[in-house]
């Protein structure tokens, strides 16, 4: 089956999208990419296609790429984007640039819109060697996925399937010209090393060691659905449980958890932390067995990426970064019988008749005490620590204060039988106080 066959067949899912994109580097794999769904589109009804660039200024070899690719578009008869991108500098430009490029691909695409990039099978045979050497788990030795998310619209890696070789070949056939990025050159870098010293060996000794490889990332493909699947199961009990179901942040009921074996604990984790944080290469673990083992009144903290897991009310909380936004201050409420909006702190809304005078919210100070009919005067802290409200929810609590009198806190569980509610309804993307502890 010829190349632009195969292609066609693996497209078949994304004819219908509004548009494809494709991401153009002027390297050799997405110059056939490209070369190849040009020729594609003059006979099928495929949908409209547009090319982009990135430009990361990080080389003076690659500040020709633009012209070179414009040239080649122009050829072909295609608008090309070239988008400049600003690369942070950081422990490893490499992956910054990675970062900035992948940022640029999903700004450009609008919804259900498909972005196709070059990886080959090769790529994906190295993918799997360089992650194996870094211990990575099933997840990681899956490989690339032929398709993800991205932004708005899927990022397809079309040509996952198809051997470096054919596709030098196909583009010798061509004609085609391509640049080579120098940088690919120095075997400084690890994927450089594995890609000009480690495969050559490989190859030389198993003739099929990188179809071998790729198979083998189908198959991890495969468990990790499977994994999934399992995940999906376990926490379906776990994200229904805790009292505090009106709060915003993803969490988890650590007694559901505990009822699964420490690897399903682990694989359950793993599977709801992927799109929160990216988990540490090295074992990390400790810090949930910190978590899941302390005792009721300790405030452990795991601590990753891109937040922090806390525990209160029986549950996993996860709280991502930034710090907390303070909200300060006191706001009057003329009006109580409309909802009141908080300054960076949601909305607010009271039933029942608080009686006359001024109403005011306020936040916590420390040393409060509420009124609780039948329950005679009770210390505020108590009153949540009896609740259960976990600790980095407090200072964003609202109070309502009458005449100076503290009447009524929000959403307090065992306040709903009393004339005066409170209810509450935090920002979805509030920020919560991450060094608070469970007092
Ligand atoms: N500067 C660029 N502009 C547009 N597309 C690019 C650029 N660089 C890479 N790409 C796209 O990404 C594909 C893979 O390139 P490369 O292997 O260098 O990237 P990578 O980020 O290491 O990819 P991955 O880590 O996903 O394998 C290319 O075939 C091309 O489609």
């Amino acid at each position: 089956m010829s190349l632009e066959s195969r292609l066609l067949d693996t497209l078949q899912p994304w004819r219908t999208a509004p548009r494809w994109c494709v991401a153009f580097s002027g390297g050799l794999d997405s110059t056939v990419l490209l070369h190849l769904l040009v020729r594609l589109s003059s006979r099928e009804k495929l949908p409209p296609i547009n090319v982009i660039h990135v430009h990361h200024g990080l080389q003076p070899a690659a500040d020709g790429w633009p012209a070179h690719c414009r040239s080649i578009c122009q050829t072909l008869g295609i608008e090309l984007q070239v988008v400049r991108v600003q690369v942070q500098a950081g422990p490893s430009l490499e992956s910054a640039a990675r970062a900035a490029r992948y940022t640029a691909f999903s700004d450009c695409l609008n919804t259900a819109e498909v972005l196709f990039t070059g990886q080959h099978r090769d790529d994906q045979a190295e993918t799997l060697v360089f992650r194996l050497l870094r211990g990575a788990g099933v997840r990681g030795l899956a490989g690339m996925p032929v398709v993800r998310a991205l932004g708005d619209g899927w990022l397809v890696r079309p040509l996952l399937d198809i051997g470096r070789g054919e596709l030098e070949a196909y583009a010798r056939v061509q004609g085609l010209n391509w640049v080579e990025d120098p940088s690919n050159q120095c075997t400084g870098h690890a994927r450089n090393f594995l890609r000009h010293r480690v495969m050559p060996v490989l190859r030389q000794r198993w003739p099929r060691a990188v179809e071998n490889m790729a198979r083998t990332a189908t198959h991890l493909g495969e468990a990790q659905q499977l994994l999934n699947e399992l995940a999906e199961i376990d926490l379906r009990e776990a994200r229904q449980q805790g009292r505090y179901q009106w709060l915003p942040m993803p969490k988890l009921s650590l007694s559901s958890l505990a009822l699964l074996s420490p690897a399903r604990q682990r694989n359950a984790l793993r599977y709801w932390l992927v799109d929160l944080t990216a988990l540490p290469d090295s074992d990390h673990w400790a810090g949930w067995d910190a978590l899941r083992d302390a005792n009721p009144d300790a405030a452990p903290v795991w601590r990753l990426a891109a937040g922090e897991l806390h525990k209160g009310d029986g549950c996993i909380w996860w709280l991502s970064g930034p710090w907390l936004t303070t909200v300060a201050g006191s706001v009057d409420w003329p009006q109580p019988d409309t909802d009141l909006h908080l300054p960076d702190n949601g909305l607010l809304r009271l039933s029942g008749d608080a009686g006359e005078g001024a109403l005011q919210v306020r936040y916590r100070q420390g040393g409060e005490s509420l009124s609780i009919p039948g329950r005679g005067r009770r210390d505020l802290k108590r009153l949540l620590n009896e609740a259960g409200m976990p600790g980095f929810v407090r200072s964003r609590l609202p109070l309502l204060f009458l005449n100076g009198e503290l009447v009524a806190v929000a959403n307090l569980p065992q306040f709903d039988a009393q004339a005066l509610s409170l209810h509450w309804s935090p920002p979805a993307d509030a920020r919560f106080e991450l060094i608070g502890s469970f007092e």
